[in-house]
């Protein structure tokens, strides 16, 4: 018997929302837009600060911190041991326990055994934290968890500091397979079941207002003899059950992307596509996809050991390619193809039972993907279709060695004898140039809009406040925005938790994500709370930057700025979604992130925003215009191709790979 066939052991789903259930929040006054005037004059308070630089970094306060003791029970993966060899809790090179003071003297003390996603990362972030920072001990409180959950927080304050959780994303679980699931306990959680019936399965995200404005954009397509685009989805001869799950899913005219990505994947052409935010990339390459599967009949096989699925689609992270699946399943519903969804953080026993009941449409993060590979589960002969989505992301340091593995695995058709289709809103032009490895000579390149550029329907407002400010400079925001539904995205996911645990306290039903020592039931817990609308302010990491697809998300607050422009851009897109209109704040701290200013400024503009007088001085004053500028990125105009693309910032060669270094919990 393989390992994947023993038993799930029943999962557990324990909440872990950060909401107390018996908290209600202050939904306040009326309606306020955030003026940027707000902070305007307003003192430092380094006093309500977090401690970030100095500060309360050290060993004040005590009697806090995060801790948590799920009972995971057993481990049934399989998995291979992780080269790192370090697991959560042996403390063998100064973990949380250890430095941090034993959970109960602040520090994060995690006693579930089951979050073995995270391992990979849990090595390195340890080995961090045994340089002796003295962290841990800081602050007086935070956040506990016990295994119900509902209990929300306790404690007063504890946040750590701004550089003490960079993890070296180069190394992070890469090496050993991917998404963590290589490393550390077997992981037991199984995923509820997708939902079933027409009203759950083709539940809409109403288009707004501004959806007809989609067909003003300037679309550009590159490359020798692109076919012409629809312009109907009649146009695109469907077959009968796919047009029926197209306009059950409220779906009346296709979006630019979809008008003119459709006709060239279904001309069997490669192809790199960019597109803002919101704006139907999903749509543009599930349809044609399911399109030539249905046509030609293909169904899934529920006998064969190894599934051979037609398309395997790779996403960055785990919410993200279940979104995708979920997408995929909608439109391909009552039919015979199959799509599957894999990803870290969930049984493998329980995975590989899904993907052998019969897989189509593989999709997955890579970690995983490439696991189901390696243990031959599933094999790439059939395989007719590759769609990296996000694919800059997948392309990035922190992806690019596991897309090269994929690509390498035995069996994966060259790319002369697949089609290889890249999706994203942002397109740095050396990852162009990367992609162009993945991609046949003649492939398309597809620009609606500017490459890189923001959602138009986004208001963004950039205000500048100190970082001792903006703790108390969100509250008074949250606090005029009622129950609106809000993300607020911080650094790291250590602030995370506090500024989550802060809101609570303060009766704003709030509730996180992160990718770090976060079980994914709790993961998943989280979105479907704020989805729900049972926590309206969600505080995130970049975990939750790219791609999530939330209905009725009003405000996006950038509580700290990314170091990468294009994860600004991204970010910004939780909002202002298929036509509805949305608005973004961002808290700028000349201090930190005067080096994001020039790039700021051109996507304001090229979003037609308006530009603060401060932010144009700050961007084109002493520190923006010499030249070197690692936290500024380029957008690219064009495909690269055509040698004539425009820079906004030089981008400098460490840009990306910083950012994908910073970036602590992709999977
Ligand atoms: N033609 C359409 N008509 C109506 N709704 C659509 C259409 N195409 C897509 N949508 C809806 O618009 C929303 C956004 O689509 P999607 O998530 O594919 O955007 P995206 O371009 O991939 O965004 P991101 O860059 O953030 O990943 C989804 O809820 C999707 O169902």
């Amino acid at each position: 018997m393989d390992d994947w066939e023993e038993k799930d052991a029943g999962a557990t789903s324990t909440t872990s929302s950060f909401a107390s259930g018996g908290n209600s929040w202050n939904s306040g006054g009326q309606k306020n837009s955030f003026s940027k005037n707000d902070n305007e004059g307003s003192s430092w308070n380094s006093g309500g600060g977090f401690g970030e630089r100095g500060g309360s970094r050290g060993r004040g306060g005590g009697g806090g911190g995060f801790s948590r003791s799920f009972s995971s029970g057993g481990d049934e993966n399989g998995n291979k041991e992780d080269g790192d060899g370090s697991s959560w809790n042996g403390g063998g090179r100064g973990g949380f326990r250890g430095r941090g003071g034993g959970g109960s003297r602040g520090g994060f003390r995690d006693s579930n055994n089951s979050d073995n996603a995270e391992n990979g990362n849990d090595g390195e972030f340890r080995s961090d934290f045994g340089r002796g920072r003295g962290r841990g001990r800081g602050g007086g409180g935070g956040f506990r968890q016990e295994g119900g959950g509902e209990d929300g927080f306790q404690g007063s304050g504890g946040f750590m500091g701004r550089d003490e959780e960079f993890v070296p994303k180069g190394k992070r679980d890469n090496e050993s397979g991917g998404d963590g699931e290589n490393a550390g306990p077997k992981v037991i959680y199984v995923p509820p079941p997708p939902p079933e019936g027409d009203d759950a399965v083709f539940a809409k995200f109403q288009t707004g207002i501004n959806f007809d404005k989609y067909d003003d954009i300037l679309v550009d397509v590159s490359g020798s003899n692109p076919p012409p685009a629809i312009m109907t989805f009649v146009e695109a001869s469907l077959c009968e059950s796919l047009s029926k799950n197209i306009s059950k899913s409220g779906y009346v005219k296709p979006t630019p992307v979809q008008k003119y990505g459709i006709p060239i994947i279904m001309a069997g052409r490669d192809l790199m596509a960019c597109a803002q935010t919101g704006s139907g990339k999903t749509a543009a390459f599930l349809l044609p996809i399911l399109q030539t599967l249905m046509r030609d009949g293909v169904a899934a096989s529920q006998f064969s050991e190894q599934q051979e699925p037609e398309a395997i689609i790779v996403a960055p992270t785990r919410e993200l390619i279940n979104q995708i699946y979920l997408e995929a399943r909608k439109f391909a519903y009552g039919t015979c193809v199959r799509p599957v969804v894999v990803y870290g953080g969930i049984s493998t026993g329980y995975t590989i039972r899904e993907v052998l009941k019969g897989c189509n449409v593989l999709c997955g993060t890579p970690g995983r993907l490439l696991d189901i590979i390696g243990r031959g589960k599933v094999g790439l002969s059939k395989l007719r279709y590759l769609v990296l989505d996000e694919a800059d992301r997948m392309l990035d340091m922190g992806f690019e060695p596991d897309m090269r593995r994929l690509v390498g695995s035995p069996g994966m058709p060259p790319k002369e004898e697949r089609q290889t289709l890249m999706f994203s809103a942002t397109y740095p032009e050396e990852i162009q140039r990367l992609a162009a490895d993945f991609l046949k000579v003649d492939y398309l390149f597809l620009a609606v809009g500017v490459v890189g550029g923001a959602c138009s329907d986004v208001e963004q407002l950039i205000m500048e406040v100190n970082q001792f400010s903006k703790r108390d400079q969100l509250l008074e925001i949250l606090k005029t925005t009622g129950n609106e539904r809000t993300m607020v995205f911080v650094e790291t996911k250590r602030k995370a938790d506090f500024i989550a645990t802060f809101l609570c306290q303060e009766k704003l039903p709030t509730t996180s994500i992160h990718g770090v020592n976060r079980e994914q039931r709790e993961r998943e817990q989280a979105l479907c709370d704020f989805r729900t609308g049972k926590c309206p302010v969600l505080v995130a990491t970049s975990v939750a930057a790219r791609g999530l697809d939330i209905e009725h998300v009003q405000h996006v607050v950038n509580f700290d700025l990314p170091n990468n422009i294009d994860e600004y851009v991204h970010r910004i897109g939780r909002t202002g979604r298929c036509g509805n209109t949305g608005r973004a704040l961002t808290f700028f701290d000349p201090e930190a992130d005067t080096p994001l200013a020039r790039s700021l400024v051109k996507v304001l503009s090229g979003a037609q925003q308006e530009v603060p007088d401060w932010l144009e001085k700050v961007a084109f004053g002493a520190h923006g215009t010499t030249g070197f500028n690692p936290r500024g990125n380029v957008f690219a105009s064009t495909d690269t191709r055509k040698g004539g693309s425009f820079q906004t910032d030089k981008q400098a060669p460490s840009a990306v790979s910083s950012a994908a270094a910073d970036d602590e919990e992709w999977e």
